[in-house]
């Protein structure tokens, strides 16, 4: 039992994933952060994300983030930091790479433009929202750079 199970996890494929940690300094100089919500049907449905989504095949994660942002989100980001960090997580059913961009740089006021549920949010908010279990050291990080 316990041999097939490593079988499927080591069978797994690993798929990449470009997210962006999109933010804003408010007037009151406290940063707020642009987090979407996953439709229900997909993997992960009803959690909270940053928005992004697979690297394709042969294409840069930076160059997929860009892509992604301008698809759900609707911004346009051009000068793209240098990727902040890789989380390699493995879930039940599925590995993923997240690559994690900060994205404090874009054109355009980003909204759900696939109809998802969105917000800005402060830091402290954003603490308390439920997201994918891969993304707690995002949000480790957030909290440390506060
Ligand atoms: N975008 C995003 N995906 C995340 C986060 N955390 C996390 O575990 N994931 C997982 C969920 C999915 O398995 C995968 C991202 O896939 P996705 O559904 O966004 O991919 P996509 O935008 O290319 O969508 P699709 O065309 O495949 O429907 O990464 C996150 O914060 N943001
Ligand atoms: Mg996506």
């Amino acid at each position: 039992m316990q041999f097939a199970e490593n079988i499927t996890v080591e069978n797994m494929t690993i798929i990449d994933v470009a997210v962006g940690i999109i933010s804003k300094n408010t007037a009151a100089d406290d940063k707020e952060f642009f987090v979407c919500r996953r439709a229900v049907h997909q993997h992960q449905g009803n959690k909270w994300e940053f928005p992004g989504g697979k690297v394709d095949k042969g294409e840069k994660p930076e160059d997929a983030l860009a892509r992604e942002l301008f698809e759900e989100v609707g911004i346009a980001i051009d000068n793209i930091s240098s990727c902040a960090f890789v989380i390699s997580h493995k879930y039940e059913d599925k590995h993923v790479n997240l690559h994690v961009f900060n994205v404090q740089e874009f054109d355009g006021d980003p909204f759900g433009k696939e109809g998802q549920q969105s917000q800005w949010v402060k830091l402290d908010t954003l603490l308390t929202l439920n997201f994918p279990k891969a993304n707690k050291p995002i949000l480790d990080y957030l909290r440390q750079q506060a």
